[in-house]
């Protein structure tokens, strides 16, 4: 049932109320409501997604950005990109960031999960555990061309009955082949995997997406279908904000109240009888806890805000991972390269899609994607400890598309290179942890006032760690031995833009810091530790510390960065927690 006014709820009562309605909320709404004893509210503050169509055509993820269904935060100036100012996307519509993202469905390793179990003291976390919570959520289909898939994935790791699609890239690239050639031709640096989901994800393989018929699924399409909206006992109220969470008894850590503050300005409040799941995402969920006065004591009280509880790691440890982007001139003929530019084509394409769901618009653009570690003899391994979470573990993303994904027009290959492993450190002489599950990042989302509707400061601190800058610089040379294999003869002209003549450490650094951006799989804000344990912000089951009522569900609960894009452990957690929940309400 859905509902745009706060008065429309007023008389009724809830049991749960699911704060953000995106990749999590979405999940736990769904898992919540299969009990009809459940009553439950969940609060959006974007629009619907319904009939959004850059949300449904996959191509055009990268045109949600900068529009009303971003929240258009930007971070603070960043002085590892040489005091840029970054835009800082999140999904502000039903289905959160899953309904904006690029759809990339990469589970990260084996190794992140059982760093995840160890960190939190809970082998329910662990890759072996987790596995029936990964299959709950995939829906493995077919492309969207309907091409033979044999070789192209392992069946075996997969799930075919879950909620969300999941499926290989629907329109061939004029690339595909020479690609693949490449892993051959330099097999020792780019072995084929034929599965990066397995755990395993070394190697270059198939991209997969969470995408089916053609058409982007995200949470709201999936976990928030008409089966899960018809139900009586389901309320999704949109275009609605929650301000704080509030306490509900003389004990002020009893929580289970929201503030909330309609479109039209007012503010009242809901309350849950059983919990508040708070799936406000990495940036919302500090933001509102800050406001409740839950956070750094002395911060929140330099601000005017009455601390409820000290608990100084909300905000602390965001953890992002930075992107660059290198492109080749090719000498390709083909129509497709430029789409993104070419609105008389994207137009005729559209066309095409909007009858059968086929042609060039099903995927973004990318079919391919290598993930690489450093070499265990490389000097930045010697400099740092390996912030990866296993053997297993890349530290590197090369996204390969052809020029169809580029922003220019002309004929080009491209590469988004990403460390998936960042340390942006604390401060450069911060002493180093015995262990890589001890990094805390230098990450930080903070309140500049105690203006409820200030927006909150995020400061990603980008590129403030050496290794990540490095990293990025081995990503470009790895990159460029990619596009030199024979396979690439005759096609491959030579790089363009500004890292064209880069070839010193220095020059490539330069580049690096002035073109890097934040990717969007940020997390670590409201992290995951052991139970009892003095540092963090929830214990093992989710549940915020010291308080009762409150649990968080969401990107900002992992500790780490996963080796991998993010919403794939976001479904996995929450599916998780949706049984966590049950359990402790049977
Ligand atoms: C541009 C972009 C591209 C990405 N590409 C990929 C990709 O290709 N593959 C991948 O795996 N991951 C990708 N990610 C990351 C992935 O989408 C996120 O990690 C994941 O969706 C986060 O889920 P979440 O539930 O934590 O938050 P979200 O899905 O963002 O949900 C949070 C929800 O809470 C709502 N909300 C926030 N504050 C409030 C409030 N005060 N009151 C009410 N509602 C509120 C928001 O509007 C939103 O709907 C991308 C992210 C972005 C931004």
């Amino acid at each position: 049932v859905f509902h745009r006014d706060v008065s429309a709820i007023a008389d009724l009562n809830f049991d749960f109320i699911v704060v953000g309605g995106g990749t999590a909320g979405s999940v736990i709404a769904n898992r919540l409501t299969e009990n009809p004893n459940f009553q439950v509210l969940v609060i959006e503050a974007g629009p619907s997604n319904q009939n959004v169509l850059n949300s449904q055509v996959p191509f055009d993820a990268f045109s949600l950005g900068n529009t009303r269904f971003d929240w258009n935060f930007t971070s603070t100036p960043q002085s590892g990109l040489g005091g840029r100012i970054v835009p800082y996307t999140r999904g502000h519509i039903l289905g959160g960031s899953s309904s904006i993202n690029s759809m990339f469905y990469t589970r990260g390793s084996s190794d992140d999960y059982d760093r995840l179990a160890r960190i939190s003291g809970d082998s329910g976390w662990s890759w072996d555990n987790l596995q029936p919570y990964i299959r709950r959520n995939e829906k493995w289909t077919k492309p969207a061309d309907q091409h033979d898939t044999d070789g192209q994935f392992d069946p075996a790791v997969h799930g075919f009955s879950g909620m969300t699609f999941v499926s290989l890239p629907g329109f061939p690239q004029e690339i595909d082949d020479r690609v693949i050639k490449t892993t051959h031709q330099l097999n020792h640096e780019f072995p084929f995997n034929r599965d990066m989901n397995s755990g395993t994800p070394l190697g270059l393989g198939w991209l997969q997406s969470t995408i089916g018929g053609g058409t982007r699924s995200s949470a709201a399409t999936s976990y928030l279908s008409a089966n899960a909206t018809q139900r009586s006992n389901l309320h999704i109220l949109l275009e609605t904000r929650v301000t704080r969470i509030l306490s509900t008894t003389r004990d002020q850590l009893s929580m289970r109240a929201v503030e909330v503050l309609s479109s039209s300005g007012t503010l009242t409040v809901a309350n849950a009888s059983k919990e508040v799941i708070l799936s406000a995402g990495t940036i919302g969920t500090p933001t509102i806890l800050l406001h409740s006065g839950v956070g750094n004591k002395e911060e929140l009280e330099q601000l005017g805000i009455t601390s409820i509880l000290n608990l100084p790691d909300v905000g602390r440890n965001l953890t992002d991972q930075p992107v660059i982007s290198v492109n080749w001139a090719t000498t390709s003929q083909s129509p497709f390269d430029g789409l993104l530019t070419n609105t008389t084509l994207e137009a005729q394409e559209l066309a095409v899609w909007q009858t059968n769901r086929t042609g060039p618009l099903v995927t973004v653009g990318i079919n391919h994607v290598a993930w690489l570690r450093l070499p265990d003899n490389s000097p930045i391994l010697n400099e740092f400890l390996d912030p990866s979470a296993g053997p297993n573990t890349p530290h590197i993303e090369l996204a390969i598309g052809s020029g169809m994904a580029s922003f220019f027009p002309g004929h080009f290959v491209g590469v988004g290179a990403a460390t998936v492993t960042p340390l942006s450190s604390q401060s450069s002489d911060a002493p180093l942890p015995n262990s890589p599950d001890e990094f805390s990042t230098g990450g930080t989302v903070k309140l500049g006032s105690s203006d409820i509707l200030a927006g909150p400061l995020i400061d990603p601190a980008m590129l403030s760690s050496k290794f990540d800058v490095q990293a990025l610089r081995e990503a470009i040379k790895s990159a460029k031995r990619f596009f030199a294999a024979p396979a690439w003869k005759d096609f491959v002209l030579g790089v363009v833009g500004p890292v064209a003549n880069a070839t010193t450490d220095q020059e490539l650094e330069d580049f690096v810091r002035s073109t890097a951006f934040p990717s969007g799989h940020v997390v670590g804000t409201a992290a995951i530790s052991a139970q009892g344990a003095p540092h963090g912000v929830v214990d093992p089951d989710l549940r915020l510390k010291h308080v009762s009522g409150v649990r968080i569900v969401d990107a900002s609960v992992l500790p780490f960065v996963t080796c991998g894009h993010t919403q794939a452990p976001v479904y996995i957690i929450a599916e998780r927690a949706a049984d966590l929940i049950k359990n402790d309400w049977k």
